[in-house]
């Protein structure tokens, strides 16, 4: 049984000192997982586990997508879809509009749809990182939608 999980981070810049504190803080249970970030978040990230471990970049189990505004959200939301992320940490800005704000809309709907574990949060990451489920299989029951997939398109039966 993997209990390893994909785990994606991700955080807006004015929210990035607390997401490599709260990194700093978990990352021995962090390296235990593979990562996946968002471009410069990821970088962020990678620099806090080698303060703590000493180690190479490329040596961490740490996926970087392009940069969010660039298209890394969406590339992260593609990835939920295909069922290739099992908890994600996302530290987004209440406080500032984002030139990409339809991009983090559209992660967090489909983390919503898919049944992900997601703390927008520092107190909402603990809690989630500190659950027993966290280490263990849990596997998310997803919705199924096979009554909307195969519904019927009034005017357009097919023949
Ligand atoms: O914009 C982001 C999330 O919406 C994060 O992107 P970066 O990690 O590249 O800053």
């Amino acid at each position: 049984m993997d209990t390893k999980k994909r785990v994606a981070l991700v955080a807006h810049d004015n929210m990035k000192r607390d997401l490599a504190e709260w990194v700093d803080w978990n990352w021995e249970k962090l390296l235990q997982h593979h990562l996946i970030c968002t471009g410069t978040t990821g970088k962020m990230v990678a620099r806090t586990l080698m303060d703590r471990r000493g180690n190479e970049h490329g040596r961490f189990d740490i996926t970087l997508l392009k940069s969010g505004p660039l298209g890394g959200d969406q590339q992260l939301g593609a990835m939920i879809a295909e069922g290739g992320v099992e908890a994600l940490i996302f530290f987004w800005d209440p406080m500032q509009a984002q030139p990409h704000d339809v991009d983090v809309k559209a992660l967090l709907r489909l983390a919503t749809l898919y049944n992900v574990p997601t703390a927008i949060n520092r107190s909402s990451a603990d809690f989630l990182i500190s659950s027993p489920l966290f280490g263990g299989d849990y596997v998310p029951v997803v919705k199924d939608y096979k009554g909307y997939v195969e519904r019927t398109l009034s005017g357009l039966e097919q023949k």
